[in-house]
């Protein structure tokens, strides 16, 4: 007697990895937001939908909206007109780690939790997985800057996020730093699957990160741009590269890499 490996195609309950997957939940859902401050407009008739699992960069140069735009994501700034959904497990992290300096580490990572939502077992595991094994009982004084970052990215990821918002989180860093901590946010990225919204002024980072690009300019998005290209290729140049660059730069206004505006452009 033959046996033959099972007929897939005689059991379509099955389901295969080639069964369309349903689109993973929205975790952003903006229609036609608009922000004010006093008669100056900032944002106007705003859409914007991000998925859980998927990764968003902002650019836009300063003063264009971005931060506002993310606070109104993270409920710290009220909108003054559209339809707005976000998902209530949502995280930030700042430019600056915002420890509390009279706290250790464990109980920054720990804040607004109750330790039981936090067993220490799971507390070690998270720091390790930011790379800072063994470091519950240090103060926030005693740590680098890219270190407080670290922590700022556990006590994010602690709440099981489902978006994380992160503006400039690393533009405060040296650029060795900066590089390894694309590999960190990347890797908690893969492994917590949280939408991600990720500001920055930087034109490569934003490439180099995300699965869009957006460019905020004069109150709504001048530009929307997937890569699809694997992250692993995007560090050496690839075919598109160059084009999809010279399209970022153009919707921010840089032309043949001149701006009068110093924030935006720089190289990773
Ligand atoms: N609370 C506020 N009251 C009045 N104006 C504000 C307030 N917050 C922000 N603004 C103004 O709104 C505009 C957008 O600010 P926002 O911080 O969102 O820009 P941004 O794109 O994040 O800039 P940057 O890249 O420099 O951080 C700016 O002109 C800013 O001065």
């Amino acid at each position: 007697m033959t046996t033959s490996a099972p007929d897939r195609t005689a059991t379509p309950d099955v389901p295969t990895s080639q069964d369309p997957q349903p689109a993973p939940e929205l975790v952003v859902d903006l229609k036609r937001v608009d922000k004010t401050f006093g008669s100056k407009p900032i944002l106007a008739q705003v859409d914007l939908q991000i998925r859980r699992g998927e990764f968003v960069a902002l650019l836009g140069a300063s003063g264009s909206g971005k931060s506002t735009l993310l606070r109104i994501l993270a409920d710290l700034e009220p909108a003054n007109g559209g339809q707005i959904e976000v998902s209530a497990r949502r995280s930030v992290v700042f430019q600056d780690a915002r420890l509390l300096p009279f706290r250790r580490v464990a109980a920054n990572v720990r804040l607004g939790l109750r330790r039981a939502d936090l067993p220490d077992d799971d507390l070690a595991a998270l720091l390790a997985e930011v790379g800072l094994d063994g470091y519950q009982r240090r103060w926030p004084s005693t740590l680098s800057g890219g270190e407080g970052q670290r922590v700022a990215l556990a006590r994010a990821l602690a709440r099981e996020p489902r978006l994380l918002l992160l503006d400039e989180p690393f533009a405060a860093l040296d650029a060795l730093t900066r590089i390894r901590m694309h590999d960190l946010v990347l890797a908690l990225w893969r492994q917590h699957h949280p939408g991600v919204l990720f500001i920055t002024h930087d034109v490569d980072e934003a490439i180099l990160l995300a699965d869009r690009v957006l460019v905020l300019a004069d109150g709504g998005f001048r530009e929307d741009v997937a890569i699809t290209v694997p992250r692993e290729s995007r560090r050496s140049s690839w075919p598109e590269g160059g084009q999809v660059r010279r399209q970022l730069l153009a919707a921010l206004g840089v032309q043949d890499g001149r701006t009068d505006n110093p924030d935006i452009g720089r190289q990773a």
